[in-house]
């Protein structure tokens, strides 16, 4: 399979904690190379947003495993717009508010809902021809085991919070670093797919680096990688 421009299309895993620049990395990477671009964390979002939205009791996993295959969550791939969108309505805005935030963790932590959203992801995987960067917390690990790069991302607390505030037009960093430890925490020790690192994973801090930086690095890293793709099928159309 090649991509537009005649390269090997490459599957890319980002993973990492909270504020570490996922997003802003995957999306700049994807829209650089060709690749299309999937933010897994709108799709736990959108399916917490539909549970608020329908009165279900986020304390109560028997509650949410019983409606997790009812939303329908659609997600647009292309990296300079990305969409998300829950039964035809467009939750773009509402998935980022602080009470699905808050409820987020919980309701990604229930079996049914991470089997539910992995098939979805590997079903848009399969879909993304010329290749694509999906990010989030179990891709590396769990959803696209067999990726061709995987990296995981990491920044201290206080740098992750100071760019969450910054954000968020300067909201109180403690409160905000003490807010992020608390997902990453709950994310990391759910028993199903918890965030974790891929034996195979490529580890860059970002503490000290530049979003630039960040996104110079990876694009570096996909292109090491296809060029190692081009240079195995050029052996094998060689045979
Ligand atoms: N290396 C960096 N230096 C400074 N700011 C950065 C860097 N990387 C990302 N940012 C900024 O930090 C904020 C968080 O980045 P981003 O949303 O990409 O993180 P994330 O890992 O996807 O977070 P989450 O998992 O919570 O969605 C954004 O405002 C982004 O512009
Ligand atoms: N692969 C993933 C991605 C996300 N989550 C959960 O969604 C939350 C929101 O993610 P953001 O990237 O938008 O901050 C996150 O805190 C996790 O609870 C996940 O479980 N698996």
């Amino acid at each position: 399979m090649e991509t537009v421009a005649g390269s090997p299309a490459v599957i890319v895993a980002i993973d990492g904690p909270s504020g570490t620049g996922k997003s802003s990395t995957s999306k700049a990477v994807a829209a650089q190379l060709g690749l299309r671009y999937l933010d897994t964390g709108a799709q736990y979002r959108a399916i917490t947003w539909w549970m608020v939205h329908h009165g279900v009791d986020i304390t109560d996993p028997a509650a949410i495993a019983a409606v997790a295959g009812q939303p329908e969550i659609v997600s647009g791939t292309d990296p300079a717009a990305p969409t998300i969108s829950v039964d035809g309505t467009d939750v773009a805005g509402p998935i980022r508010t602080q009470e699905v935030t808050a409820k987020v963790s919980a309701v990604s932590a229930v079996p049914e809902v991470r089997t539910r959203i992995t098939e979805l992801q590997r079903t848009i995987a399969r879909a993304a021809e010329g290749g694509i960067v999906v990010e989030g917390r179990d891709i590396g690990t769990t959803v696209l085991p067999d990726a061709d790069l995987k990296i995981f991302l990491t920044a201290s607390p206080e740098a992750r919070a100071a760019r969450r505030s910054g954000e968020l037009n300067g909201a109180d960093v403690k409160a905000t670093q003490e807010a992020l430890v608390k997902r990453d925490a709950a994310d990391s020790s759910r028993k199903t797919s918890p965030l974790a690192k891929a034996g195979d994973a490529v580890e860059v801090d970002t503490t000290d680096l530049t979003l630039q930086q960040v996104i110079e690095c990876v694009v570096t890293l996909v292109e090491e990688r296809r060029e190692g793709k081009t240079l195995v099928e050029g052996k094998r159309a060689a045979r």
